[in-house]
């Protein structure tokens, strides 16, 4: 497997990163796009691997499609495919066969859909029985995976007579619930949202123009970086929306906590190093699942003990994030610790570590991202199977040599 050596310059530059289109929005585009016959194509397309799996399903005349790791590609083509006459069958990674998706396939069954499980009862791949659909009211959980409601979301003014969700309990990643409906008006889409109910009519999309934004779960990592430098150079990121319809966007004013200054300027964001950061970080991460790796490396390369909540979804994500985050901090001497439910907690227990740790990355580009900037304070670290960033941020080793980190394959 191949090995990365990540050593930390002696100076942050002042440098200019360009970030990648978000492939959240990315994916929803292409789904809204396909459901409208857009002639329109998106622009700003991500590059990443989770957007090129669902772009090369759509434009593909095959019948099965391996989405690869990608979550929403998973969720949104199953949901889509159930309601094109056909037969389908989605696969992907030996980790998707691990990610539940009964809540989809068993709301989707309930509308008319004929959806197989050809493996393990509950999990991918699937077999779909392409047919029209009926809509109803569905009553769904909302704290499971919020990508099934966005699923069932865009197909919704497609199904005769629309579809009216009713979510269960508390919900989850709701601002990922918004941006899908945000995009959907975009397309002309109305809809309501009252309480926990969302009613979506039947309806035609609008033709129009979109483009992608920049990812604000990627400019992350350049929030940690310009925390845990050691000058106060500035770190500019362009592509990022000021007014953004992504939920992660919250991670700039999260991060003055940690003594991270930012200022929106006609070149992008701008980062400076400024403060001190607090003495005790503690966050809900229930409406921002994706950022709480790279808050709690962050934290614990500062010497700041936090309480990281709201993390009931991380363990059906890429891998196992939590038991992920206390494997591998522990090698940078860190313990960490959980109530196996939904938190992660650091109190300042540390123990002696000796050599640079060499970091595994479980398949998780977000383990390797947010694992990569602790070589600010450690000088040096390992990190595995580097590859593994593609899934969202294919530039990410290329942006950290400009910001003048030593980036070396080794074996
Ligand atoms: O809808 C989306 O684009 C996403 C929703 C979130 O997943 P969950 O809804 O499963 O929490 C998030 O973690 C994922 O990276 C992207
Ligand atoms: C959880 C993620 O992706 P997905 O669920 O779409 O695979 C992620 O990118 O952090």
């Amino acid at each position: 497997m191949a090995k990365l050596k990540v050593t930390a310059p002696k100076e942050i530059k002042n440098t200019e990163i360009n970030l990648p289109s978000s492939k959240s929005i990315s994916n929803r585009l292409l789904i809204l796009n396909a459901l409208s016959y857009n002639p329109f194509p998106v622009k700003n397309l991500s590059d990443s691997d989770d957007t090129k799996a669902l772009a090369t399903a759509l434009t593909s005349n095959a019948s099965l499609f391996n989405v690869g790791a990608a979550g929403t590609t998973m969720r949104f083509l199953t949901a889509f495919l159930s309601r094109i006459v056909g037969e389908w069958i989605i696969t992907g990674s030996a980790r998707m066969k691990e990610r539940p998706i009964s809540v989809l396939v068993d709301a989707l069954q309930e509308i008319g859909a004929k959806i197989e499980y050809t493996e393990k009862e509950g999990y991918p791949p699937l077999k779909i029985f392409g047919s029209s659909l009926q809509g109803k009211t569905l009553e769904l959980p909302g704290n499971i995976s919020s990508q099934y409601i966005s699923a069932l979301l865009m197909i919704a003014p497609t199904v005769t007579d629309g579809l009216t969700l009713k979510l269960i309990g508390d919900i989850t990643s709701r601002p990922y619930i918004n941006l899908t409906l945000k995009l959907m008006e975009q397309f002309g889409i109305q809809y309501t949202w009252t309480n926990n109910t969302i009613v979506v009519p039947e309806q035609q999309f609008k033709a129009v123009e979109t483009k992608a934004e920049g990812d604000w779960s990627a400019a992350s990592y350049w929030l940690q970086i310009v925390a845990l430098s050691k000058n106060n150079n500035t770190v500019t990121l362009g592509g990022l929306d000021r007014y953004s319809l992504q939920g992660d966007a919250e991670v700039a004013n999260l991060f003055d906590q940690l003594g991270v200054k930012h200022k929106f300027s006609q070149k992008g964001l701008q980062l400076t190093k400024s403060g001190t950061p607090t003495r005790h970080f503690s966050y809900d991460f229930t409406d921002q699942p994706d950022l709480a790796q790279t808050f709690a490396v962050t934290c614990a390369c500062l010497n700041v003990p936090f309480h990281l909540k709201g993390l009931h979804t991380l363990k059906i994500k890429e891998t196992d994030r939590i038991n992920a985050l206390i494997n591998e901090a522990r090698k940078l001497g860190f313990i960490f610790t959980t109530n196996d439910v939904d938190d992660l907690k650091w109190e300042g227990q540390r123990e002696e570590v000796s050599g640079p740790a060499t970091i595994s990355t479980y398949h998780d580009h977000r383990m390797a991202m947010a694992f990569a900037p602790a070589a600010l304070t450690n000088d040096q670290i390992f990190i595995e199977d580097p590859e593994v960033v593609t899934k969202s941020y294919p530039d990410y080793w290329d942006d950290l040599v400009k910001a003048g980190f030593g980036v070396e394959i080794i074996e």
